[in-house]
């Protein structure tokens, strides 16, 4: 008992202040200031410095009969009996967990230990993001998982045309013969090579000559026939991409290409997970269902057409995630320019106003959002108590004020405008449903706003060219969407002309829509040559009407000109891409596009879109100025656009669009680092079988309490420390518990403990990699762990699969090499590790090893194994 109170030598070391403590009446107290002698492996010399507060610590209250040493177990078990005592100096102590929350900070001098290693690692490889209390069970993770892989077959087949029940009908691999040489080759089992050439040479075991492939790599030219060569190479980069590969793989070190292969396949499958998990957080996120009225079905009988066949699975989609579903809907239309996207929205526009709720309509362009606002008053007219707004730049201040009061009050049920209405002094009294049309053309921070709606509120964005990211997502199955990919009937395709610019050809085709009483859309790039283009038109045509339209118009005059122009009162519309999206007018069949290259691809399929609207046949005149000033890029476009004419070949050009345009803008920094690694055909190759596997990859962790730990060591706490500790049966209790908790409360603790007591004492290290190695073994699906002659045997409820990704993680070949995969047991043989610790003995040595040091071993082993979990998906 003596020992336990007596104060440290003073002279030995500097003062230790630690935050000030009052004690309670029953505790102990050892004086104003406490000094550790200098040894002392958990005093916390940086820390000492820099505080100023004195110290006033408690003593545990103890029987004299207590050792002066505490084994961990016999803390945490005292602590039900000491509660009482406990509660003594409890009342003010600080308990771990409450301490100042900068957790993410490392103990300073604790820099290099394991455990602080585990934490870097943990955070590096597992993210900023903290798991949390898992919420999702098994069954209900099975139904996600069924739900994503349905999607992503629905959006394979639609897409790709790939058969149902597999991925059939895919194909990443290159045909050799249109290599143009220089073109990067991957072949999966050597590497990143450059093409040179197909020609004839005579093999070594026939005299019949026959074509090779050449490919220079690193170290020499290699040769494939070429039938081999078609089943196994694969594009580097994309046709028109100029990305270039740090190095060319070496004919005489495929090792190093091995492990690129496998660390780009590992980084897949986490993003696979990542997207996961984030679908996954979404489809958490409550809300009741709408309810399902006989009203819904009135409105929907007043369309004045049939709908086409996806239109009508457009409407269920929709309509069973506003009313069957209790998760927020985030649903994309995806459907080619004119067919028939609106309805889609104004159904659950319909669903969702009728349940009180409001609907806000948010389109990129102001011509747009009119024109939205007008087909929704039209076909809301029957419904007189609905009240539809819109919010626009044209309204004068006092006619927004007063919008905007009306949105905040609930008395506007529909609300339609630009991103203006995302901005903050937009309040909205009861919103339900956002309709995004065209995200795309949206900005950063805008998209980032529309993001923020999709955890609470439904909204439903509408499609013509997807952005590459959308479609991807859509493609892959973790977004909810809907293809509307034919056409409404008697639709006839938009005939494309694409030539130099020659004004007679403008007057023909001009001429040519006037004489069948239509009007004529005549897009320029810019506002500066719209002038001179009237000046031409007018001198042409001179009895008919022509206006100009564009952005920088007074706003009342661009009103009166569309409105004119929708009235079929203005025969020609000269404008800028102001016209670009969704605008639908019926009459207006033919469109002029000068200095085309200057439009980006998805803008001119837009704009084309213009036409084409109604059952006549349409025209698409693309004028660039002289070939020889085009450049590549600007011709493949072009190419693209004239090659996809016929109906519905937006998804194509949105995949040539992405080609073109490289694929840095789908995936984050990461990723491209990634598909840089190996290339982006295998890249894709590879998400598409980790998507297909997804349900494979599991891991099902179990109860930490679970985890049988049999290796038997119960070290002894120094009384040093104990006493030193303010409090520490609360303290290893809390240890357990955090344990218990998650790995990352874990890590907090131990954090914590470090920024107030220093690096603790070798035995408090062992008691702290106990509790790691459960909280990993939780994690892992591992449920017991023990020593058998020269193993360490994990029993675990993993499978065959996830383990060979869990060694495809491993960043450690010591551990890839000494660990197997048994009936459930994932066993660690003893070899490799013998010769680091130095161990000659032959037999038993597992029995014979220190245990602290068998631990250790274990524990090093788990935080590999620990790495693979952002692969898996967990459950
Ligand atoms: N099933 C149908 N049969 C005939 N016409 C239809 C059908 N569905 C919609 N339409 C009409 O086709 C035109 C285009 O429809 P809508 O404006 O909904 O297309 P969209 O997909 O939104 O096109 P965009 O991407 O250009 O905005 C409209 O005039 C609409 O009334």
């Amino acid at each position: 008992m003596a020992s336990l109170r007596t104060p440290l030598s003073i002279s030995q070391t500097p003062l230790l202040h630690l935050p000030k403590f009052h004690c309670g009446n029953n505790t102990n107290t050892w004086g104003a200031c406490l000094n550790v002698p200098k040894k002392a492996c958990f005093t916390h010399k940086n820390k000492l410095k820099k505080k100023n507060n004195v110290v006033v610590i408690k003593n545990v209250i103890r029987s004299s009969s207590s050792p002066s040493k505490l084994s961990f177990e016999e803390l945490a078990s005292s602590s039900s009996s000491s509660s009482s005592s406990s509660s003594l100096y409890s009342s003010r102590a600080i308990s771990i967990s409450k301490l100042p929350a900068r957790t993410r900070e490392k103990a300073d001098n604790a820099d290099n230990d394991a455990i602080s290693l585990l934490h870097e690692r943990i955070r590096r490889e597992h993210g900023k993001r903290e798991l949390g209390p898992r919420t999702m069970d098994s069954e209900e993770a099975d139904k996600y998982i069924k739900l994503v892989k349905e999607q992503q077959q629905r959006g394979l087949q639609k897409l790709r045309g790939a058969t149902p029940g597999g991925g059939g009908g895919f194909s990443y691999k290159v045909d050799p013969y249109t290599l143009r040489s220089g073109d990067y080759v991957v072949h999966k089992k050597v590497g990143i090579g450059r093409f040179v050439s197909i020609k004839f040479d005579v093999s070594k075991d026939s005299s019949e000559p026959i074509e090779y492939v050449f490919i220079e790599y690193g170290d020499g030219m290699a040769k494939l026939p070429v039938k081999q060569a078609s089943r196994m190479l694969y594009r580097y980069s994309l046709p028109n991409e100029t990305k270039r590969p740090r190095s060319l793989s070496k004919l005489n070190d495929t090792a190093t290409w091995e492990k690129r292969r496998i660390k780009g396949k590992v980084a897949v499958q986490k993003m696979v997970v990542d997207l996961m998990e984030l679908y996954l957080h979404r489809l958490k996120q409550k809300r009741p269902p709408y309810p399902k009225t006989s009203a819904m079905a009135e409105f929907a009988s007043q369309f004045p057409f049939r709908p086409t066949p996806d239109q009508n699975q457009a409407f269920m989609d929709v309509e069973r995630d506003l009313t069957e579903r209790d998760n927020p809907m985030d649903r994309l239309i995806c459907g080619d320019v004119g067919f028939g996207k609106t309805e889609v929205a104004l159904r659950a526009i319909f669903c969702v106003i009728s349940a009180g709720k409001q609907a806000m309509i948010l389109a990129p362009t102001i011509v747009l959002a009119k024109q939205h606002y007008d087909v929704i008053s039209e076909r809301f007219s029957r419904y007189p108590h609905i009240e539809v707004g819109l919010l626009s730049r044209f309204q004068t201040k006092a006619e927004k004020e007063n919008y905007l009061q009306m949105i905040k009050h609930g008395h506007l049920d529909i609300i339609v405008g630009t991103h203006s209405l995302l901005g903050n002094r937009v309040v909205y009294g009861k919103l339900g449903l956002l309709v995004v049309d065209e995200e795309q053309r949206f900005g950063v921070k805008q998209k980032e706003k529309i993001a923020s709606f999709k955890t609470s509120i439904d909204v439903l964005t509408l499609s013509a060219t997807p952005i590459p990211r959308t479609l991807y997502l859509a493609l892959t199955g973790f977004r909810d969407a809907s293809l509307i990919s034919t056409p409404p009937p008697e639709r006839v395709p938009i005939r494309t002309h694409l030539s130099a610019f020659i004004k007679e050809k403008v007057k023909l085709a001009i001429k040519h829509e006037l004489d069948r009483d239509g009007q004529v859309f005549y897009v320029l790039p810019r506002i500066k040559g719209l002038e001179e283009v009237r000046e031409f038109l007018e001198e042409s045509f001179p009895n008919i009407d022509i206006a100009i339209a564009h952005g920088k118009q007074y706003s009342k005059q661009l009103e009166d000109t569309m409105e004119r122009f929708a009235q079929g009162e203005i025969k020609i519309l000269i404008c800028t891409n102001i016209v670009e999206s969704g605008l639908d007018i019926q009459n207006a069949n033919t469109i002029i596009v000068q200095d085309v290259q200057q439009f980006g691809l998805a803008q001119l399929y837009q704009l084309r879109g213009r036409v084409g609207r109604a059952d006549k046949e349409a025209h698409a005149y693309l004028f660039y100025p002289d070939k020889s000033m085009l450049t590549d890029q600007a011709l493949e476009r072009l190419a693209a656009l004239e090659e996809c004419c016929e109906l519905g070949q937006g998804f194509q050009l949105a995949e040539r669009d992405m080609a073109i345009r490289g694929f840095g803008n789908i995936f984050g920094e990461q990723q491209t680092g990634d598909v840089g690694n190996v290339g982006i055909d295998l890249f894709f190759e590879m998400l598409f079988e980790s998507l297909s596997k997804v349900d494979e990859h599991r891991i099902i962790s179990v109860p930490y309490q679970s985890v049988q730990l049999e290796l038997n060591i119960n070290p002894h706490l120094p009384s040093e420390y104990i006493n030193y500790l303010e409090n520490p049966i609360e303290i290893i209790n809390e240890a357990e518990r955090t344990a218990e908790e998650d790995i990352w409360s874990l890590m907090q603790f131990t954090e914590n403990l470090r920024r107030h007591y220093g690096k603790e004492p070798f035995s408090m290290e062992i008691l702290l990699k106990k509790l790691y190695v459960k909280r990993m073994s939780a994690d892992l699906g591992i449920t017991r762990i023990y020593a058998s002659r020269k193993m360490v045997v994990m029993e675990t409820n993993i499978n065959k699969k996830v383990f060979r990704l869990i060694i495809d993680s491993l960043s450690s070949d010591m551990y890839r090499n000494s660990l197997v995969f048994e009936d459930g047991q994932i066993k660690l043989t003893f070899t490799v590790e013998c010769r680091l610790i130095s161990f000659s003995s032959q037999a038993e040595l597992l029995l014979e090893l220190p245990r602290e040091q068998l631990l250790n071993w274990i524990f090093q082993c788990l935080a590999e194994l620990y790495a693979a979990l952002p692969a898996l998906i967990k459950y």
